[in-house]
């Protein structure tokens, strides 16, 4: 795991993690710069001395990357962005993968889908107004339940149950939605990935929770579903149109996440000769897009 680190203006923070989550950033954090003014001066001793006036409005945002590749491929990127004046590249830097998840899971609150249905890291307390919860502990697949995409596809499940019987959770990471609809109904459960360690992800926590789905990489995906999930970025789920459509069975739902506000006429075009795509949430500048199959 690879860390970018970077110092903005707290106006520049929402074009920079936009832009991250587009270059496939696993994560994206962000984080008082302030503390570090003092470690500075902590460190090379100014004693009752300012900060510079500049600091006290910086900010840090820190994105994780699988490989150092694509990390100093984003740092470059956004150096040539307009809205990237002002701003610094601290680092780019390995990460021990024992201190991301800590790290990582130090950040992390029981997370509200619905008034009733919860995500509740393993080391919190249930809420007792929870009724349906799954235990999760961020490891490193992507899925939490803290990013928009996922608790908009997570509500759709809610407020859609029973779903399947047959559910599809195409790019399943940390099996997040894949174990939702084993909550919510469905009665058989693929979830499929292009990267192993999701895979591997997904089995340990439908174990946790105790639910029986099976996961697999994405040949595993077989015939057509009920209900298919799939929250990607634009780019993929535009390439994965005429696949993930063909895996939509009669009166079944194509459910899909991971796109911008911006970005859904592009989704509605590339779905077209298939599916047509509404718009059925929105939350932070994405959307959930929603398409039906006629029976
Ligand atoms: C944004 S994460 C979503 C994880 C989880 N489903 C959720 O909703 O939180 C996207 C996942 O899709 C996987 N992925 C990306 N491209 C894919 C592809 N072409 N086929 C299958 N999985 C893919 C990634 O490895 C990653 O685990």
């Amino acid at each position: 795991m690879f860390e970018l680190r970077l110092t903005c203006p707290e106006d520049r923070v929402e074009p920079i993690t936009e832009a991250l989550d587009a270059l496939d950033a696993l994560s994206v954090s962000v984080e008082d710069a302030d503390a570090d003014t003092d470690a500075e001066r902590a460190l090379f001793g100014e004693p009752g001395m300012p900060p510079p006036a500049q600091s006290w409005s910086r900010t840090r945002v820190v994105a994780l990357f699988p490989e150092e590749a694509p990390a100093q491929e984003a740092a470059r990127l956004l150096a040539l962005q307009d809205f990237f004046d002002g701003c610094t590249v601290q680092a780019v830097a390995a990460v021990p993968d024992q201190d991301w998840v800590r790290l990582t899971q130090s950040q992390f609150e029981p997370v509200p889908v619905t008034p009733s249905f919860w995500i509740v890291p393993t080391w919190h307390e249930v809420p007792p107004e929870a009724r349906t919860v799954i235990r999760l502990d961020p490891g490193l697949a992507f899925g939490t339940g803290t990013h928009p995409t996922t608790r908009m596809c997570l509500r759709w499940i809610a407020a859609n149950a029973p779903v399947g019987p047959r559910v599809l959770d195409y790019g399943c990471g940390s099996g997040i939605l894949a174990i939702g609809a084993a909550l919510h109904g469905a009665a058989q459960v693929d979830a499929v990935d292009i990267d192993e360690a999701a895979v591997g992800a997904t089995q340990d926590n439908a174990a946790a929770n105790g639910v029986t789905l099976s996961a697999g990489l994405p040949d595993a995906a077989q015939g057509v579903y009920d209900t298919v999930l799939a929250n990607i970025l634009a780019t993929p789920l535009k390439v994965l149109a005429p696949l993930l459509c063909q895996h939509v069975a009669a009166g079944g739902a194509l459910v899909l996440a991971g796109v911008l506000e911006r970005q859904t006429a592009e989704l509605q075009d590339a779905y077209a000769p298939y599916l047509a795509l509404d718009v059925a949430d929105a939350e932070d500048g994405w959307v959930l897009l929603v398409a039906r199959r006629p029976a």
